[in-house]
């Protein structure tokens, strides 16, 4: 039974106990004035600002200086202060870079491997902030709801049953969100109530802010007082918030960031934990941060490196783990593992003294232990009873989902509260899924085709691999279209760039992002119209997250896979487990609709994309071609031996080995000469110039059966001349 989380503030005396340990900041004279000290750690740090040509470099660039402070030897030894030489800050509070809003700048990518991950400059240094409210009270915030009443809020009555803040319930009404969805109505009283609980909902339905917010709420109540602040009590982190990648770390720190940057009195500082950013400047925003959100591999980096920082970190209140079934599973499991017996590790000598420890057990009793998912799959329940291989992205059921979950994390409670928000379907409600068949080598045909009955839809092409990004995305942009690519080593930079020129409001509508994996989960870009499966899925999983990207939000989306032949059966049989828990479909009648493409656009576009494809393929083989000579020019240097061009492509044509086919073939396209390669693009240049005309001749047209004039306003797909029928889906 869970511990009921009473509205009133722990009594003082609990309180002062938690907090006793004194400050070692700021010094103070002997008049009790404050002498201008402070301590390294409060300093107005600022990072190295780099040449453009650098931005992608990181680990020893992450550096950060300092203007105008004064070094203090008090006794001449190895002891020093701080002074900086302002003077006295406001409130005595230096500006702390944890206390900013995670802006858009301090992205810095997107990887799953959070080993792998190259450390980036591409954080700034905040501007000096604002010291914490420190007047406002929780609970006594309706003037400030009336103060904006006239802005342009919105009626947020619908959260009325939820006993949420007015601070908070300001917040939501700036930000739009009228009701609460489904899995915020049943999870946010759970945990409010001081409950364990597993949420499990569809993608896009709003998991975040079902965590976030009863963070926040329990922030208002139990922030630092202004004596504390005064005092410069340090203070310890509310919440710990994992999550699988850096692209999503940094989603749910800006999502709750923006909660709290729109609730009057709100000023929790969030402190964001991923590779790629100075890991003392990450140090530092931990001292001060009230939540935590990092990737594994980065938050147990810096918690295993001392400090007392496990110590610290034991105190928190909630621990969330996001994107559960990924968390615990794959590369990241160790570091969990690691994260979550750190925190639950309690040594005696830990402490200095009993009341310490008391107060240390009684945080430990009341974590609350947070797990969310669309999707709990069975590699999990594999891993977690160490069977080892990831192999089938099956679906768990709940009761198995649960068995396993509570092996592994230690709840509080003897009984979690497992919400199921959508035990039947586990697609999101305006979802419609197609499926288009085609030839095993005309992919790349039918994915334009249907990309051209799709104008004006923000699109998003997942593929198995990197090296397919690569070449779709070439392919798309030879063919005019605009493609961006995302795939884990690009450099952080362009990952950024890629996701900011898709996702920006100001985009081209039909713009295009051919990705792998690394953004089928959380993220949550506005406006993505459709997702379109070139390779299909790998595991059940994998589909449920990748359409994810689409109908979010109760918005609607198509996700469409593309499909060979011979994968048909196993695209069937995917759906088939993704549909398997909902009564209303049987596996004869998936809602998997297939999709008929006009086969007169399919054979009108073909010269385009042979044309586009030789294009593409001889950039990328001279690419290649010139990548390895570089390569094997440099390894012959070094050897001191000569390197013949001719002589390697000879013991490369025989077919000695494997690859000498591919090898021939690479070679042959990148033969092609500038001279053809510009005919090449003049030909396609002047095929893309006319539309695509379908059952349109000279004298159909002067026969009048075509409306010229629409066609000239834009009216209808412009893609097309000539009657089409529209795609039935
Ligand atoms: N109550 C609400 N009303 C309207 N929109 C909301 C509400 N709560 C959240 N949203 C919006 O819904 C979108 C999806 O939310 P969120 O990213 O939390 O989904 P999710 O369930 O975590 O998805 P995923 O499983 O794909 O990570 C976000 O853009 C968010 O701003």
């Amino acid at each position: 039974m869970g511990q009921k989380r009473g509205n009133d503030s722990k009594p003082q005396a609990v309180e002062s106990k938690k907090r006793k340990k004194g400050s070692k900041l700021g010094l103070t004279s002997s008049d009790g004035a404050w002498d201008g000290s402070v301590d390294v750690d409060q300093l107005n740090w600022k990072e190295v600002a780099l040449p453009d040509r650098m931005a992608d470099v990181g680990g020893f660039f992450g550096l950060e200086e300092i203007d105008d402070v004064e070094i203090i030897r008090p006794n001449g030894k190895g002891e020093v202060q701080f002074k900086a030489k302002a003077g006295k800050p406001k409130n005595s509070i230096l500006k702390d870079p944890s206390k900013e809003p995670v802006t858009h700048e301090e992205w810095d990518g997107f990887s799953n491997d959070e080993s792998n991950e190259q450390p980036t400059t591409s954080d700034k240094s905040a501007e000096p902030e604002p010291a914490r409210d420190s007047s406002f009270k929780a609970g006594l915030s309706f003037a400030a709801l009336e103060d904006d009443a006239d802005d342009d809020g919105m009626d947020v009555s619908a959260w009325d049953k939820l006993g949420l803040s007015p601070n908070v319930l300001t917040g939501l009404s700036k930000m739009k969100f009228s009701t609460p969805t489904t899995v915020q109505k049943s999870c946010i009283p759970a945990i409010l109530e001081g409950h364990d609980v597993v949420g499990k909902a569809s993608t896009g339905s709003g998991k975040t802010l079902a965590f976030g917010i009863p963070i926040l709420e329990y922030y208002l109540e139990k922030r630092p007082t202004e004596e504390d602040s005064k005092e410069k009590k340090p203070s310890s982190p509310m919440a710990l918030i994992l999550s699988p990648t850096r692209e999503l770390a940094h989603q749910l720190a800006k999502h709750i960031g923006d909660l709290r940057d729109n609730s009057p009195g709100l000023d929790a500082r969030i402190a964001l934990l991923t590779g790629g950013l100075s890991i003392q400047k990450q140090q530092r925003q931990l001292a001060n941060a009230d939540i935590v959100v990092g990737t594994p591999g980065r938050v147990w980096e810096i918690l295993s490196s001392g400090q007392g920082l496990i110590r610290k970190m034991q105190r928190v209140q909630f621990l969330v783990v996001d994107e559960a079934d990924r968390l615990l599973s794959e590369g990241h499991f160790k570091e969990v593992e690691e994260i979550i017996g750190a925190l639950d590790r309690q040594e005696h000598n830990d402490f200095p003294d009993v009341e310490e420890e008391a107060a240390a057990e009684d945080d430990l009793s009341s974590r609350q232990t947070l797990v969310f998912s669309a999707t709990f799959h069975r590699d999990l329940q594999q891993k977690l009873a160490g069977k080892g291989r990831w192999t089938t992205g099956d679906l768990m059921d709940k009761k198995e989902s649960m068995e396993y979950l509570l092996k592994k994390l230690n709840f509080r409670e003897e009984k979690p509260k497992f919400i199921d928000v959508n035990p039947v379907q586990q697609m999101a409600e305006g979802l419609k899924e197609g499926i288009v068949e085609c030839p095993a080598m005309e992919k790349d045909l039918y994915l334009y085709s249907l990309l051209l009955y799709h104008p004006k839809h923000r699109t998003l092409v997942f593929t198995n691999s990197i090296s397919a990004v690569r070449r779709l995305t070439q392919l798309l942009q030879t063919l005019q279209m605009p493609a961006l690519a995302l795939h884990s080593s690009m450099a952080q930079k362009a990952r950024l760039r890629s996701v900011e020129r898709f996702s920006s409001p100001k985009s081209d509508p039909s713009s295009i992002l051919v990705a792998t994996d690394v953004a089928a989960r959380g993220l949550d870009i506005k406006g993505i119209d459709c997702v379109v499966h070139y390779h299909a899925p790998r595991t059940a999983d994998a589909y449920v997250h990748r359409s994810g990207r689409t109908a979010r939000a109760g918005a609607v989306g198509k996700s469409i896979i593309i499909c060979a032949p011979d994968e048909v059966v196993s695209v069937a049989r995917l759906a088939a487990k993704v549909h398997a828990s909902n009564p209303n479909v049987s596996a004869k009648k998936l809602p998997l609709q297939s999709i008929d493409i006009d086969r007169r656009v399919v054979s009108r576009v073909r010269p385009r994309i042979n044309l586009a494809k030789k294009i593409t393929e001889s950039n990328i083989a001279k690419e290649k071609v010139s990548a390895e000579e570089n390569w094997l020019r440099e390894a012959a240097d070094d050897l001191g031996v000569d390197y013949d061009s001719e002589e390697f492509d000879e013991s490369q044509g025989k077919g000695r080995g494997r690859g000498g086919g591919r090898h021939q073939r690479e070679k042959k396209a990148s033969s092609i000469t500038k001279g053809e390669l510009a005919s090449l693009r003049a030909e396609l240049k002047q095929l893309l110039s006319q539309r695509v005309n379908i059952g349109v001749s000279e004298r159909y047209l002067t026969a009048g059966r075509v409306d010229i004039e629409a066609l000239l306003r834009g009216e209808g797909n412009e893609a097309f001349l000539g009657n089409l029928d529209p795609l039935k889906f």
